[in-house]
């Protein structure tokens, strides 16, 4: 019998896993997943976005408008730095898979931790000034970024069988 011709590509599934993971966040806007494989294809970090410990979800502001102190942005850990926070081992020459491109702060911690190759989803945010700085902060420090054109147009998973 030949072997399965609908699995996953790597590009899929690390893709895939970051998208699970964002599914995590409690944002109503946006959730933002990421996922750092290391040059063996393996995961060695995963995040979404989220308020910090000890902040709750239930009590944090999840608004966009307003005074700042009473909106998410102060608070909120984008999902590049949780996975990078929560990485298990050292992230040189390693890969982030991220729903959403990287703003300038999370492209700061993503070239001080040595990750090599920036593979994002949804350019969501852009115009937004921050994107831009983003761009110059990864190309000054040589990291590659890939926008992926996911083939599939959606991955399913059915728990009932
Ligand atoms: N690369 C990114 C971009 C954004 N985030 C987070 C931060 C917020 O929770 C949300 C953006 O909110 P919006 O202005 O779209 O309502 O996404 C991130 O984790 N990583
Ligand atoms: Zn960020």
């Amino acid at each position: 019998m030949p072997k399965r011709d609908d699995y996953l590509s790597w590009d899929e599934y690390f893709m895939g896993v970051a998208f699970l993971s964002g599914m995590r966040s409690k944002d109503p806007s946006t959730q933002v997943g990421a996922c750092i494989i290391d040059k063996e294809k393996k995961i060695i970090g995963m995040g979404y976005n989220g308020f910090p410990l000890g902040s709750s979800d239930d009590e944090m502001p999840w608004g966009k408008t307003g005074d700042f102190l009473d909106t998410k942005y102060p608070y909120v850990v984008h999902a590049e730095l949780n996975a990078i926070l929560n990485s298990i081992k050292s992230l040189k020459e390693s890969t982030i898979y991220v729903t959403h491109f990287p703003c300038n702060e999370c492209a700061k911690a993503i070239v001080q931790s040595g990750i090599k190759k920036v593979i994002y989803f949804s350019d969501k945010h852009k115009n937004l000034e921050s994107t831009v700085a983003s761009r110059t902060i990864l190309k000054n420090a040589g990291v590659e970024i890939v926008n992926l054109k996911m083939e599939k147009k959606k991955i399913v998973i059915n728990f009932k069988d």
